[in-house]
């Protein structure tokens, strides 16, 4: 087994799930007790940073909520910065605003103009690719800022719903999810 192998074995093992939840047939994945313990965080890090090796990343952007949870630790193990894509009305001064659908409605998001400089190498990470809707409208942003999107990160993915199939850059999950 590789290293990235064995510790999302053992990540695996603390995630818990929750039935209906944010609403009626959703099987919620929860991934918060991660960060409730410092070694499985430093382990979730050390897995991305595995997973990018010598790869020079200019940027890391992560996307709001569970996004930030660990993107800002991760850029600074890969000594990148750090871009939020926030939730409509939350960034100061000028934006630009992708909208989309996602496994349990809608929403949008936007970044702040001019953060990424243009051909900046960028990493989105987040913490479930679903149906794709959240990582892709962050990835059309990225662009549009004149940014190349290098790969996306995920904690884990709903395999069932292809989300991966949507997004125009390659993507690395570490833990399997929901096959069904
Ligand atoms: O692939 P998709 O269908 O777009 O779904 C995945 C997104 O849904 C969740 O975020 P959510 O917006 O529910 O809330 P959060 O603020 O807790 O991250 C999850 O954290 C991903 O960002
Ligand atoms: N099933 C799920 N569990 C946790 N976060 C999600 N985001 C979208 N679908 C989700
Ligand atoms: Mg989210």
């Amino acid at each position: 087994m590789t290293e990235i192998e064995t510790i999302a074995q053992e990540l695996k093992s603390s995630l818990k799930q929750f039935e209906n939840f944010p609403q009626e047939g959703i099987l919620f994945e929860d991934f918060l007790p991660i960060f409730a313990k410092p070694e499985l965080f430093r382990k979730l890090v050390k897995a991305f940073q595995l997973h990018l090796g010598d790869t020079k990343i200019d940027y890391i952007v992560g996307l709001e909520s569970r996004g930030f949870l660990f993107g800002p630790a991760l850029a600074l193990a890969v000594n990148a910065g750090f871009v939020p894509v926030r939730k409509p009305g939350k960034l100061p001064g000028p934006t630009l605003r992708a909208e989309f659908q996602k496994e349990y409605g809608k929403d949008s998001f936007e970044i702040q103009e001019g953060v990424l400089p243009k051909g900046s190498k960028v990493v989105i990470v987040d913490d479930i690719l679903a149906t794709g809707g959240s990582a892709s409208a962050a990835g059309e942003l990225v662009s549009k800022a004149g940014a190349d999107v290098l790969e996306y990160l995920f904690v884990m993915e709903l395999e069932f719903l292809k989300g991966r199939d949507i997004l125009k850059s390659p993507s690395f999950t570490l833990l399997s999810g929901q096959k069904k």
